[in-house]
């Protein structure tokens, strides 16, 4: 063996320890996290070694170990008093080893950057977009207007509060800034029609449709609890509240915490179902028989109190296309919104475009909001995980977008499906209608979740950015082991819209530039947020909401990503990189 071939042998030896020990750093970092958070919030005041598992600790003492091994006598005779080959391959180890003590402190270093910066902005809670109010728990609290939208399991209806009669609202403010930014004249007629009605029907009720449950409000939360997950903690009367957590009826289900991207329910209540607009004529099989004489529906039902949107997603894109950044944003919110829900132990399983709601910031960009909460899932113990053991097991909505391992599953005595990255899924493929395109799974193009073959998706136009395409067609993995999370596409979002600078000449270990760049972004957003209304904005939701789930892990692999994606694109732009070399490429790229 060559003198040059011994140097890279010793350098390749180095790097595989050294990847080895990336690998276990991140197992570590976990607990590493859990330590800090016991020696004190501040990693300042502790001492760097006071804060590391001992896990952690006794692998930096073997790392430690085998470099001073490395320089013992005995080691040194064995193989430095030999030939220049042994020589070079002791130098290169040695050196290898080295780079895992600098990449272990590097990783501590960005590991502790990242908490410190998700404590800040975990401070900042989100509240609603509503006003808190103190009444509205009797149906006669409000003023009940147009019918605005109606489902398999619901109207929805515009509402104004009794008790708070209209003003010139914060919303009204909103809409006008929306109209002078608006620049195709027949949109902004239709969207002025829109915003004269949101000011004086700030709120929407949704009227469940209630058939089985019976007429007692117990019977009927207990029945549509579901529709309860996104519930303000305040939205149920009190006593309600005692009789469903205390009573023989069970316990009402999870909630999660308000978030940009998630509907707020405001107020819910049980009331005699009224004839309201429209009733007769399009839904009179479900009105009880009170009203309809051949009506199926009981006596009494819920209602949900929530904000009035002007718009669903589908709506929106019936009528406009997103450009390149505005399109991206729109796909980012929707996964930050399911990244809320999974982190809260929440899978909605019936995403769609008409289940994701739309209105406008002040700088005219479109906030979607994800809505209609009927067939999540919301286990009390936060699971994702849904025993599938009979075919009475409800896999959730929409069988279109289901996501390929819970529209393959087949009941059995311990089967479970994993959700964790479903409703990811069917964001990939949502992704497509927000880009202009059809829905590969709808009929228009007509491919099936159960039986597609990734290499069968439709090409996205070349208009859209390629990290973006590179996002969704890992969101359309079928095996979902292979698929990025919610968090990880997002984050591989927000690095393609805002830090692109800090993967020029980045690797995927190395995470010192994007830690700089963190620093830099983190002080970008507080002073926006000092500056006034730019800090409601949906550009600054989605920074606040990225940096406050900061992980290091999470972010790694998100850099990889993108670093693959780059790598393939510059192949395949390369004149001379062959086709071999591409599809090689992707074969890797499959693996990890
Ligand atoms: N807060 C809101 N603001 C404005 N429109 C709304 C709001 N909530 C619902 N809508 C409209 O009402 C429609 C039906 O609402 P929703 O999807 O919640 O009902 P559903 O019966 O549960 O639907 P599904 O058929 O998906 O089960 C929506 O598609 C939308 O058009």
């Amino acid at each position: 063996m060559s003198v040059k071939h011994a140097i890279y042998r010793g350098l390749e030896l180095g790097r595989s320890v050294l990847q080895l020990g990336l690998k276990s750093g991140g197992r570590f970092a976990a607990k590493l996290r859990a330590e800090r958070f016991r020696v004190g919030p501040s990693v300042r005041t502790a001492q760097p070694q006071a804060f590391l598992p001992s896990r952690y600790r006794y692998y930096r003492t073997s790392l430690k170990g085998l470099a001073a091994q490395l320089q013992s006598a005995a080691f040194r005779r064995r193989f430095t008093g030999g030939s220049p080959r042994n020589r070079a391959v002791c130098l290169a180890f040695g050196l290898g080893v080295g780079l895992i003590e600098q990449q272990l402190e590097d990783d501590r270093k960005t590991a502790a950057t990242c908490e410190e910066i998700q404590a800040v902005f975990r401070k900042k809670r989100f509240h609603g977009p509503l006003k808190p109010f103190t009444s509205g728990y009797k149906l006669e609290d409000y003023r009940i207007g147009k019918q605005i939208g109606k489902g398999s399991n619901a109207a929805v209806y515009e509402a104004a509060a009794q008790f708070a009669p209209s003003t010139e609202s914060d919303t009204e403010k909103k809409c006008s800034q929306v109209q002078l930014r608006e620049d195709k004249e027949e949109v902004e007629t239709a969207r002025s029609l829109t915003c004269c009605s949101l000011k004086s029907f700030p709120m929407a009720i949704k009227m469940m449709w209630n058939f089985g449950a019976g007429s007692s409000s117990e019977n009927i939360l207990k029945s549509m609890s579901q529709e309860l997950v996104p519930a303000h903690p305040l939205a149920l009367k009190r006593e309600k509240e005692q009789i469903t957590l205390d009573g023989q009826f069970g316990i009402l289900p999870k909630r999660v915490s308000a978030h940009p991207n998630v509907i707020r329910v405001y107020r819910a209540f049980t009331a005699d179902v009224p004839l309201l607009p429209g009733a007769q004529e399009e839904y009179p099989d479900v009105l009880p028989a009170r009203l309809y004489p051949a009506g199926l529906g009981n006596n009494r039902t819920l209602f949900l109190v929530m904000k009035n949107y002007p718009y669903t997603l589908r709506q929106y894109l019936e009528e406009s296309t997103p450009g390149r950044r505005q399109g991206s944003l729109m796909m980012l919110q929707l996964l930050e919104g399911v990244d809320h829900l999974c982190r809260q132990g929440v899978a909605h399983r019936d995403l769609k475009s008409d289940n994701v709601l739309l209105e406008f910031d002040s700088d005219g960009c479109p906030r979607l909001v994800i809505s209609d909460f009927g067939c999540c899932l919301a286990q009390r113990d936060s699971s994702l995980q849904l025993p599938f053991n009979t075919i009475w097991v409800s896999r959730g909505g929409n069988s279109s977008l289901m996501a390929p391992e819970v529209a393959t599953a087949v009941p059995g005595c311990s089967v479970v499906i994993d959700y964790s990255k479903a409703d990811a899924w069917a964001v990939g493929a949502i992704s497509y209608e927000i880009f202009g395109q059809h829905n590969p799974f709808y009929r228009a193009v007509g491919l099936e979740s159960r039986r597609y073959q990734e290499k069968q998706l439709p090409p996205l136009p070349s208009s859209v950015p390629a990290d973006v395409q590179l996002v969704i067609r890992l969101l359309l993995r079928r095996n979902p082991s292979k698929r990025p999370s919610a968090r990880v596409a997002a984050n591989m979002l927000h690095l393609s819209l805002w830090g692109r600078n800090a993967l020029a000449n980045q690797d995927s270990t190395g995470m010192k530039k994007v830690a700089d760049w963190l620093l830099c972004q983190s002080a970008m957003v507080l002073l926006k947020g000092c500056g006034g209304p730019s800090g409601t904005s949906v550009e600054a939701e989605l920074q606040r909401s990225f940096l406050s789930n900061l992980d290091l892990e999470d972010l790694r692999t998100a850099v990889g990503f993108l670093l693959y994606g780059h790598q393939r694109q510059a192949c395949i732009v390369s004149a001379r990189s062959s086709v071999t070399q591409v599809l090689k490429m992707d074969t890797l790229g499959d693996l990890d």
